[in-house]
């Protein structure tokens, strides 16, 4: 079998993108090449700060609030849009491109080796994947994001690039503090006991010791490992998907983030934690942070974001209000 090993590096940037058909508030482009530096960061996020001034707010909000729920939720979503928006994310031209080597047949000849070369092609067991295409958009605080798409169509990965756990392979992110990815396959210890995850996650957030002690069993509580039994003081090896998943997403709540990014977890849970999960987004939300959720539950998504991007192949097809985007998903 190839052995196959993957890796990010230079490859051919994409073809011209089309718009998305429901553009979002964009700022000016951000800084040129070199502007890595934090100077620069600040740089752009002043300028798309004040471009989003200029920039309608109201896109943001439903024009259909005839529903019951919708109608619920308008006084939020009206103290929103009176707050100035400032942008926490800012995503401009974004590529980025998977390098997957394979170990390959081993039959190569001279004849072959000569027509590599003629023909100037790389090396054959050298794959490239073309995962994000061109995606532009700018998320605000107080924003929930919600971001769609079928199976493959790259949404994971334009999260991992916007946690800086992916290089772009052209284009920037320039981001406001430090996103924290929180993904169902988030590295906790599967051989430790829930209970030391929950510590060892805390302080990996950059809790300190006391805040970790002080928020330990609210963690545990929220989570509902214990629910049914002592779990907290079994090795993570012996919980379930949805348990595990669970754990995650309650230590990475406890603490506010200027971005959080969730990818999945609330389709594992039962109803029960859903409807915390939700909440707590809310609150999430309310203490000013900007959430984005990946996620095949549209419910979910209409529940928890104000906004969604439909990613597909690569490509930011749509960028508009929750039920907007997710009806023309769901007609698709
Ligand atoms: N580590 C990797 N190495 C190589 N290719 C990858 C890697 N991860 C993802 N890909 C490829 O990148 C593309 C986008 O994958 P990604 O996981 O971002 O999609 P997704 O929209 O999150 O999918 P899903 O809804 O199934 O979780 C796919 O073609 C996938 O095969």
């Amino acid at each position: 079998m190839a052995d196959e090993q993957t890796e990010q590096g230079d490859g051919g940037g994409g073809p011209a993108q089309p718009p998305p058909r429901t553009a979002a508030p964009r700022p000016d482009p951000p800084a040129g090449p070199d502007g890595s530096g934090s100077t620069r960061r600040v740089e752009a996020l002043e300028r798309a700060e004040a471009a989003a001034d200029r920039a309608e707010i109201a896109a943001a909000v439903p024009t259909d609030l005839a529903k019951g729920e919708e109608a619920a939720r308008q006084p939020e979503r009206a103290a929103q849009a009176a707050r100035p928006a400032v942008p926490t994310v800012v995503v401009d031209d974004l590529h980025v491109v998977y390098r997957i080597h394979t170990a390959g047949s081993g039959h190569s000849n001279a004849a072959t080796a000569l027509a590599r070369m003629v023909l100037r092609r790389g090396s054959p067991n050298l794959h490239l994947v073309h995962a994000v295409r061109g995606v532009s958009f700018t998320a605000y605080r107080g924003e929930a994001i919600g971001i769609i798409g079928s199976n493959g169509s790259g949404k994971s990965t334009l999260l991992k690039a916007i946690a800086g756990l992916l290089p772009a392979e052209q284009g920037r992110v320039y981001t406001e503090g430090q996103p924290s990815l929180l993904g169902v396959n988030a590295a906790l210890m599967n051989d430790l006991t829930g209970g030391v995850n929950v510590i060892l996650g805390g302080l990996a957030m950059g809790m300190t010791q006391e805040e970790v002690q002080a928020r330990y069993q609210q963690i545990v509580d929220f989570s509902g490992i214990n629910d049914k039994g002592d779990f907290i003081t079994l090795p993570m090896r012996t919980y379930s998907s949805g348990m595990s998943a669970r754990l995650r997403f309650s230590i990475a709540a406890a603490k506010n983030h200027d971005v959080l990014m969730i990818d999945e977890a609330l389709a594992t849970g039962d109803r029960a934690f859903q409807k915390r999960s939700e909440e707590r987004i809310r609150e999430l939300r309310a203490e000013a942070g900007t959430v984005f959720l990946v996620s095949h539950n549209n419910k979910s998504i209409r529940e928890t974001c104000d906004r969604v991007l439909w990613i597909e192949k690569g490509e930011l097809l749509m960028d508009g209000p929750t039920d907007e985007v997710v009806d023309a998903y769901e007609e698709s």
